[in-house]
Order: structure tokens, then C-alpha cells, then sequence
């Protein structure tokens, strides 16, 4: 019998430099440095440069690279005009992926393919997605767009675009290190589609516009979301236990836990629920803190014998709730995130690339023939 690769689980496609994953032991390396290291150490400006170039900067080359995200935060009048004048009440997932869309309309370069225009178009978008979410979620909410800083690090501009205020320096380093945290993960199943559709050497905005589509679903970044459901279903921490039991004899999934590569603890969920609990101890915080706790404990007791264990999804809504980031907006954060991943991936692909075109075993009708549609019952 044909041996098929159900959801194309161990297959090896391509050779990549970037990400390097043990699930077993629950490791995460970028170029080989730890994840712990890069959040604890690093900016989501040099870990996107170092995706993008497959090294370390130096110095010199941050800072160049820090000036041009800077200088690419501003977003064409045109797009404003459209988010302003999208439908109220999507996703804005939806909207999301429709203004990335338009934006390539705009962008001359966009049909271009070679690395050079790949690259300049990267940093364009990385720019410019913090720009086009807190613009969604303003318009969305009825509030005015606030233009980008040029003063401000890329994780504070976000918050300052989105709140209307400047937040602390703690804030903007705190959001900096959930953003370090999401911005790749190896051949997941956005970044897989974005390299999917590159690989027929189409531009960079359909592969983004298909990534986006990918990450959207509740299997993958829509689980952010799905947890906070959760939690807000959930209500009080006393509740926990028999809300997740009750769940698990139905052999219901748990969102924010599995994943199809870690079978241990994913060690970003390990650095987020330390900032889980931070923000867990300060007055009248604690609910969610104590009700994920809970959730981690069972099923860790239930189900972690089937590799089943918490995922970076888990503990990050509590921090971004803490931040005042409304729960709709937890999965475009992760687009703005991986925007660095889906980009670096996609160029680094397309340096030596094929067509990626599986095959399905065939199990339909054989020997049939064409039956006039007077005569089908
Ligand atoms: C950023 C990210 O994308 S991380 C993942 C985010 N997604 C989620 O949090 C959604 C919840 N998790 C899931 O749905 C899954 O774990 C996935 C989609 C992430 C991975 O799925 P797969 O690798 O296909 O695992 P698969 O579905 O084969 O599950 C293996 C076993 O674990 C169980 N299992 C997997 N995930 C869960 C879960 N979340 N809750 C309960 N049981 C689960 C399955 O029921 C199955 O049990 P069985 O062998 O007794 O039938
Ligand atoms: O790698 C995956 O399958 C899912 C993903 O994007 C992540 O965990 O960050």
C-alpha cells in the first residue's frame, strides 16, 4: 500500500538556515541561537534583519536597517481611505488580507521578483504591517488613524499607533519580546503556503496575501483568539477544572495546546507565562493567569502523554489583553510578527527554487464515461 504523508507530517521539502526545531525537547533555535537569547538579548528589528540576511548584523547594518523600517512607516492615502471605508465588524483577518493586497496595487516595484526587489518589497511590508493593523483596528472602532513616529522602536510605534498614547518603556519591551517570539517557526503552515505560492515565481504580495489566509485559520494563528474565547467561557478560575474535564472526556480540543512539531513544552510558551504571571500579580489581573495555569495542569496530567502540551498561543492573549489589545486583534499581532519569517523564507526559497507541486493518490471512479444529463437519476 501507498504510504501517504497525512498533512504532509516529517516531509522534507527544501534545506533552510534559519530555524531549527527539536520538539522533543522543546528547543527553538534562529541562525542556531536559542529563542530564550534572542527574547531576552535581542530587538524584533535584528531578528528580522538576521532572517532576511541568514546572519548577525553588525552594528552598522542595524542601524541602517532600523533607519529604513523608520523611514517605511507611513501607508499610501489610498489604502487609509479603503480601511477607513471597510465593511464594519470583520475579522481583521479579513481586513488584513485585503489591505496587503491593495497595498501591492500601489507598490510599482510589486511584480518584481528578483531577491534585490523581494528584499526592498520585505522591508516595505515589515514597515508598514504594524502601520495597516493599528489603522484597521482604529477604523474598525470608529476612532481616527494616527499616523507612524519615527521616534519610536518599531514594537513601541505599534502601541503608540494603536492606543494613541506613548506607552512605557516596559510596555514597548514587552510587546517587542512577543513580537521576537512569533516572528518564525520553521515550515509552519503560513509560511509553507507563502512558499508555495513563490515557488510559481509569483510576487510578493500574493505569497504575503496567502499567508495571511493560512495563518487566519483557528489550527494555526487563530488559536490566540481561540484561547481568550475560552477563557472568557470559562469565566473564574474555580470553574477551570470541570470546564477542561468535561472537555476532554468529550474529546474536544483544547485550544492553545499541541502542535504538530513540539510534543514538549514549546519553549516561547515557557518565556510568555513568566510575563503571563507578571502581569497575573498585579491587582486584579490574576483570573486568566490562574485559569490557564489550571488548563496547563490537566491537561498536561490528561493528555501530555500524547505529546499534548501548551503552545506559544496559550499564555500570549494574557499579555497582550494586558497591553490593551482587544482579542480580534491577537492574530493580525501574529501576522506582524511572522511578516519577517514568511519574507526571509520566501527569498531564501526562491534563491534555489522548484515548483512545489505534491501528488495525491488517486481513489475515485476508474473506467467511467460521461453519462448525459437527461439520463442521471
Ligand atoms: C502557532 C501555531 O500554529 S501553534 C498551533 C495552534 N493551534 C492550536 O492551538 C489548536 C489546537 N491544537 C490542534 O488542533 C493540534 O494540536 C494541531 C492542529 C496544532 C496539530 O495537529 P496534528 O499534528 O495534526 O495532531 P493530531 O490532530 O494528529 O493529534 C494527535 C493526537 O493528539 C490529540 N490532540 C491534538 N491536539 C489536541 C488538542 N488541542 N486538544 C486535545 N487533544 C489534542 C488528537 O486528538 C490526537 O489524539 P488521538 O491520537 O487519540 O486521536
Ligand atoms: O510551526 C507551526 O506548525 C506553527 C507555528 O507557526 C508556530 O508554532 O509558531
Amino acid at each position: 500500500m501507498t504510504n501517504i504523508a497525512k498533512g504532509l507530517e516529517g516531509v522534507l521539502f527544501t534545506e533552510s538556515k534559519l530555524t531549527f526545531i527539536n520538539g522533543s525537547e522543546g528547543i527553538l533555535t534562529h541562525l542556531g541561537i536559542p529563542i530564550q537569547e534572542w527574547a531576552e538579548k535581542s530587538s524584533f528589528e535584528e531578528l528580522s534583519l538576521a532572517l532576511l540576511d541568514g546572519e548577525l548584523p553588525t552594528a552598522a547594518e542595524l542601524a541602517h536597517f532600523d533607519a529604513e523600517l523608520r523611514a517605511n512607516r507611513a501607508i499610501p492615502q489610498q489604502l487609509i481611505d479603503i480601511i477607513q471605508h471597510m465593511p464594519r465588524g470583520v475579522h481583521p483577518m479579513q481586513a488584513l488580507r485585503t489591505a496587503v493586497s491593495y497595498l501591492g496595487l500601489l507598490d510599482p516595484q510589486a511584480e518584481e521578483v528578483t531577491p534585490e526587489a523581494r528584499r526592498a518589497i520585505a522591508i516595505r511590508m515589515i514597515a508598514q504591517f504594524s502601520t495597516i493593523i493599528a489603522a484597521i483596528n482604529r477604523a474598525q472602532e470608529g476612532q481616527d488613524i494616527i499616523a507612524p513616529r519615527a521616534d519610536l522602536t518599531h514594537a513601541g510605534n505599534y502601541l503608540y499607533m494603536l492606543l494613541g498614547k506613548e506607552p512605557t518603556a516596559e510596555q514597548a519591551r514587552l510587546f517587542d519580546i512577543a513580537l521576537v517570539l512569533h516572528a518564525d517557526h520553521g515550515m509552519n503552515a503560513s509560511t509553507f503556503t507563502a512558499i508555495a505560492t513563490s515557488s510559481t515565481l509569483s510576487d510578493m504580495y500574493s505569497c504575503i496575501t496567502s499567508a495571511i489566509g493560512a495563518l487566519k485559520g483557528p489550527l494555526h494563528g487563530g488559536a490566540n483568539e481561540a484561547v481568550m474565547d475560552m477563557l472568557d467561557e470559562v469565566g473564574n478560575p474555580e470553574q477551570a477544572e470541570a470546564y477542561i474535564t468535561k472537555k476532554l472526556d468529550n474529546k474536544e480540543k483544547i485550544m492553545g495546546v499541541g502542535h504538530r512539531v513540539y510534543k514538549y513544552f514549546d519553549p516561547r510558551s515557557r518565556v510568555l507565562r513568566d510575563y503571563a504571571e507578571v502581569v497575573a500579580n498585579k491587582e486584579g489581573k490574576s483570573n486568566y493567569y490562574q485559569i490557564l495555569e489550571t488548563i496547563e495542569r490537566v491537561v498536561v496530567e490528561r493528555i501530555g502523554s500524547k505529546g499534548i502540551y501548551p503552545n506559544v498561543d496559550f499564555y500570549s492573549g494574557t499579555v497582550y489583553s494586558d497591553l490593551g489589545i482587544r482579542k480580534e486583534y491577537f492574530t493580525p499581532i501574529f501576522a506582524l510578527a511572522r511578516i519577517s519569517g514568511w519574507c526571509a523564507s520566501v527569498i531564501e526559497y526562491s534563491r534555489d527554487n522548484r515548483l512545489l507541486r505534491p501528488d495525491a493518490v488517486y481513489s475515485g471512479a476508474t473506467d467511467a464515461h460521461y453519462v448525459e444529463i437527461k439520463d442521471r437519476q
